[in-house]
């Protein structure tokens, strides 16, 4: 075996000795002011630090029941500690959202195939919340937050998982037991998917169609025990278990859930929006949608965990192509530059890097337009929510689209090493993955977008007021779809972005409104679909510029010179770099020439070069530690080729000289040849 040094990599050093600014106050910005990050490292290190975790076993070799049950042990380690955290820190429901933000990095590091607990405060915490009235709060949220039960969101079915009307679960109402009595009619109608559900929590909510006095009254939620709470039993009529092996989440714990005659109380219907009197009269909500409100929810944070998940996939990369020498770019060169010296690693590395700022921007904006919307709902304003759901949901989409392929884009970064499994990327990509499906189907979101940009677009050619992320419909209308002259600043860029937008959703509204004479306009906007997708996609990079460049005029008034020179080519970099990936929709809309293109290619070679000295400082400044990075390609000292070897090491084949299998099957074969 070599000697393993543990120095930090010589080249890396190097690296770090040529940033030009101070990482610690990017980290600052990043972590929203120096007590924020003090206080969540202190809050990784409270956790990361607790040795009865053995993060250093390499759980990616365990078999199906032993990752789920090492994952379970794992949790009933963390939840104790963060409920009393939770308590020391004050107890509020602020110091639980501060725990949970960090919580969103630390758990990356403890539960990397996904966490056993996340839909109890997630998806089942949130709903009771959102949905259950003074009465129904009183009663569960202690018992969620205090984590006395544990529970899950099951609305998805067999047979139906995006379109939520056609739910087969059904809640009949007994007015004369003031009771429900849920049931599963058909193989269909078996909740399947919902997390944590198979072994783990013994309640859900569960969204079942409602019955009463004869009639359906559409989807509504139900708190429903499923297994005991001493035994862990299933209830009675309960019919629960896991749905088996999948692409990624393996700790997860997907289940699948069936009712037969199961009864619940009539208290365990969640009143806040629609209501049931206790004779089973039906009180319409004054907002169909606010039963969907967990979901806009989690779609918000969503766009955080795509932060923490391309953050760490491009401290990787980045660590790495600083260290790894190959191919000489003169050929006569004795020394091997550092990959990260050819163009192409870097057009591969470093929007990467932009995009993690420009999207954390976003979740941040999102994450206060989703506060602000909400307060108004509680209010019984509901005007803003369309505005919400169509955000949240183009973001959702092009935000875990991106995260996906940005990963598979820096695992292809690493070249060969970035194919084992301790580069990281495998869980990075399979959660990011996962993202794309789970919380609605990526093009069912961008056809929700879709929808309310043809709307907008309807409303800007009446002449009707429209909601501020959309105004600039209003000067393509203007316009009267005269083509925009190209202008090269940032701004100008932003422009020339939402001419295409805008000039995509004239050409699909026209689509539709030629397809309506023959078709109804369900079937026209159904043949319209692949022109709606990009609609929103357009509509969506538009945001994030427009957040991008709003943000960052801001951070640069208030940091130093030397970082300001960072934000400013972050913007110039993600600017860049989206106007170049979508030049054909551009050119659709807007007076663009060759040497306007030329000139962006020259700018995006000169900005790469600026990043060069950069990148390092970047990814230093996100503050991942080595826990939270685990790969053997991005730890902080770059000591690449040591951790690899050390990571070969642990294989369970590598525990002997020779494997049984030689005996019993190879040896006979070889044997047989002779
Ligand atoms: C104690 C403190 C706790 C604090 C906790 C803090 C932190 C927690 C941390 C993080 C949370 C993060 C993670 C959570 C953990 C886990 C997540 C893991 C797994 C995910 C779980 C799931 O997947 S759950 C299942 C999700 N399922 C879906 O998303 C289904 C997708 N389908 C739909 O959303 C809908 O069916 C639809 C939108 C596609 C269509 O709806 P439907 O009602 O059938 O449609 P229409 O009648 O045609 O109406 C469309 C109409 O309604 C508007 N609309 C639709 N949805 C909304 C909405 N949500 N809000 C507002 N408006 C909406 C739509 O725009 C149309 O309007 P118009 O008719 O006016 O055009
Ligand atoms: C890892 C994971 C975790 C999950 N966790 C939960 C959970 O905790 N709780 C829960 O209830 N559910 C959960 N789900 C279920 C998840 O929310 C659904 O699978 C998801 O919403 C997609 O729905 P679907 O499976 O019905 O897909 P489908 O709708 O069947 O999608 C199949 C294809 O049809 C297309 N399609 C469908 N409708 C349209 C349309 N209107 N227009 C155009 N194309 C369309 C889609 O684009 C897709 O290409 C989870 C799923 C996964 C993968």
């Amino acid at each position: 075996m070599p000697a393993i040094s543990k120095t930090i990599n010589k080249d890396l050093k190097e690296e770090r000795d040529k940033v030009k600014f101070n990482i610690e106050e990017f980290t600052n910005w990043f972590y929203g002011g120096s007590e924020k990050v003090l206080e969540k490292r202190k809050i990784e290190n409270y956790f990361l630090s607790d040795k009865s975790l053995n993060l250093e076993t390499d759980t990616s070799y365990l078999s199906y029941k032993e990752k789920y049950e090492e994952a379970i042990r794992r949790s009933c380690i963390v939840y104790p500690k963060m409920l009393k955290l939770h308590q020391e820190l004050g107890g509020t429901e602020e110091d639980f959202r501060k725990i949970m933000d960090n919580l969103r990095y630390t758990m990356s590091a403890i539960q990397k195939e996904g966490n056993p607990f996340m839909l109890h405060f997630g998806m089942f915490t949130v709903t009771i919340m959102n949905l259950a009235n003074d009465e129904q709060l009183s009663e569960w949220l202690p018992k969620c937050v205090n984590c006395e039960i544990l529970g899950t969101y099951a609305q998805t079915e067999l047979g139906h998982g995006t379109f939520i009307k056609k739910l087969e679960t059904t809640a009949t109402y007994d007015p004369k037991t003031k009771e429900f009595v849920l049931n599963t009619p058909t193989l269909t109608a078996y909740k399947w998917w919902p997390g944590n559900l198979g072994h783990t929590v013994n309640h859900a909510i569960v969204m079942a169609q409602l019955y009463t006095k004869g009639e359906c009254c559409g989807i509504q939620p139900f708190i429903v025990q499923i297994r005991d709470l001493e035994t862990h039993k299933p209830m009675p009529g309960i019919t629960v278990g896991d749905i088996g092996n999948k692409v990624g989440f393996q700790t997860v714990n997907n289940g699948f859930l069936a009712f037969n005659n199961v009864r619940i109380p009539y208290k365990n219907m969640l009143m806040k929006s629609s209501k049931l009197s206790e004779d089973g009269t039906f009180i319409k909500p004054k907002n169909a949608k606010q039963n969907y409100g967990t979901m806009v929810f989690v779609r918000v944070y969503m766009i955080m965990d795509v932060v923490v998940n391309m953050s760490r996939a491009a401290t990787i990369a980045t660590r790495y192509s600083m260290v790894r020498r190959q191919s000489p770019i003169n050929p006569n060169d004795e020394v091997e530059p550092k990959i990260i010296e050819h163009m192409t690693q870097q057009y591969k590395i470093f929007p990467a890097i932009a995009k993690v700022i420009i999207y954390k921007c976003m979740a941040d904006n999102l994450r206060n337009l989703y506060q602000q919307i909400t307060l108004e709902g509680t209010k019984g304003s509901f005007e803003r929510a369309p505005e919400l759901h169509a955000l949240s949901c183009c973001l959702k989409a092009v935000c875990t689209n991106d995260a996906a392929k940005t990963t598979e884009i820096l695992r292809l970064a690493c070249g060969g090493h970035g194919f084992l499994n301790s580069s990281g990327f495998a869980d990075n990509y399979k959660n990011a993955t996962a993202a794309q499906t789970y919380e609605g189907e990526n093009t069912v979101m961008l056809l929700q977008t879709a929808r309310f940009l043809i709307k907008s677009f309807t409303k800007a050619k009446n002449g009707e007021k429209l909601t501020e992320g959309v105004f600039y419909l209003n000067d393509f209308v203007k316009r009267n779809g005269k083509r925009e002259p190209f202008d090269d600043s940032i701004r100008g860029i932003l422009r020339a972005i939402q001419a295409a937008a805008a000039g995509k959703i004239s050409s699909a509204w026209k689509h539709i409104e030629e397809k309506k004479k023959f078709l109804t306009v369900e079937e026209a906007t159904n043949q319209t679909g692949i022109e709606l997708i990009r609609c929103a996609e357009l509509h969506c990079y538009v945001c994030l510029l427009q957040t991008g460049i709003e943000e960052i005029e801001q951070i640069i008034k208030n940091v130093s010179p030397a970082l300001r020179e960072v934000f400013k080519n972050v913007l110039e970099l993600y600017a860049i770099d989206n106007v170049l990936n979508m030049i054909g929709d551009i050119l659709q809309h807007v007076d663009m020439t060759n040497a306007d293109i030329d000139k962006l290619q020259k700018r995006l070679e000169a900005v790469l070069t600026f990043f060069r000295s950069s990148a390092i400082g970047i990814v230093d400044g996100f503050d991942l530690s080595d826990a939270v990075v685990s790969s053997t390609l991005g730890t902080y000292d770059g000591n690449v080729y040591e951790n690899i070897f050390e990571a070969a090491m642990k294989s369970p084949l590598n525990q002997e000289d020779v494997n049984k299998s030689f005996h019993l099957y190879l040896k006979p074969f070889l044997k047989s040849n002779l």
